[in-house]
């Protein structure tokens, strides 16, 4: 059986060490890092993930601005919203939560977001960054996911890594980091031929294409390590459960590690996010990234 990457683990770890250096940046540079969430409309999985990151940033000891804005307003109210704290010295972090109701355009919030408040790396000048000098900001769920790709594998140099799916929020960052870490790298998607093929000569797999149990464990080569970033609802038996892209039964019997859903990827989304908020921080107020 598989070894289960555990992401609660590895998320309380993270923000362990975070809730230190926060305090050390408190003490030394009285700098207390702000990360502000801003969430448009109702859908009930974004109102989850919006608490708990505000619920975790003041845990770490940092400061949570929360910004509720009803489904139907109007996309200039939302930019005037960014503008205002782009301009907030209390403020390090910005986050809009996705997705955003259908009449506001998404790649011209993200964009009207301070590319140095960018927490999420999803500003233009951050992609630039990540698949150049790699000096930006890296998007939270390929940035979980390589931290425990590397704590499960040590060194990934010369690994063969298939990325199922090719979001701008997972597949295409997911790739630039494992490149940048020496993986040899396919990104497969819905018109990829003889998928199931491919998926078997990876030795990292990363799930991530939205379907509820899609990659099979006849799909993995056997010992891989396989990342399920799928967070999908279903209704089961009467019940609705949570499952991933991954069919976690018969994937763990024929992979060498695997992260479960719920308790992988999902944690380490809001731990990293904590982690880059401090980050800005630091950068904002001119702190050496190295220092703490
Ligand atoms: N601005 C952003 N929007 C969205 C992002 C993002 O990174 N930035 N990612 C996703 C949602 N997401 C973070 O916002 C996220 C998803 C899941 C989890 C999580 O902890 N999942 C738990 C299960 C929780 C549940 O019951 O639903 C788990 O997997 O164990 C955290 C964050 C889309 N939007």
């Amino acid at each position: 059986m598989a070894t289960v990457i555990n992401g609660k683990e590895h998320a309380q770890q993270l923000r362990d060490n975070l809730a230190i250096e926060v305090s050390k940046l408190k003490s030394d540079h009285a700098l207390v890092p702000g990360l502000a969430v801003v969430l448009v409309g109702e859908d009930p999985a974004s109102q989850i993930y919006v608490r708990n990151k505000a619920k975790q940033t003041v845990e770490v000891g940092m400061k949570s601005f929360e910004h509720r804005l009803d489904t139907d307003t109007d996309e200039v109210t939302l930019l005037d919203l960014i503008a205002s704290l782009n301009a907030d010295d209390a403020v390090h972090g910005i986050l809009v939560q996705l997705p955003l109701p259908p009449h506001i355009d998404e790649f011209k919030v993200i964009n009207a977001v301070s590319h140095d408040k960018d927490v999420d790396g999803f500003h233009l000048m951050n992609v630039g960054r990540l698949n150049t000098d790699g000096g930006g900001v890296v998007p939270c769920t390929p940035l979980g996911s390589l931290m425990m790709l590397k704590s499960q594998l040590g060194d990934l140099t010369g690994l063969n890594a298939v990325i199922v799916g090719r979001s701008n929020i997972v597949g295409k960052p997911m790739a630039a980091l494992l490149l940048k870490a020496n993986c040899t790298v396919t990104i497969a998607h819905s018109r990829t031929k003889n998928l199931e093929e491919l998926c078997r000569t990876a030795d990292i797999l990363v799930a991530a294409v939205g379907r509820p149990r899609m990659i099979q464990g006849d799909w993995i080569k056997p010992g891989a390590t396989v990342i399920d970033v799928g967070i999908n609802r279903i209704e089961e038996n009467g019940a609705t459960k949570l499952v991933g892209d991954v069919d976690y039964l018969s994937a763990s019997e024929v992979a060498g590690a695997i992260t479960p859903v719920p308790g992988g990827v999902g944690p380490m989304t809001i731990a990293c996010l904590l982690h880059n908020t401090v980050q800005q921080a630091k950068r904002i107020a001119g702190i050496d990234l190295s220092d703490q």
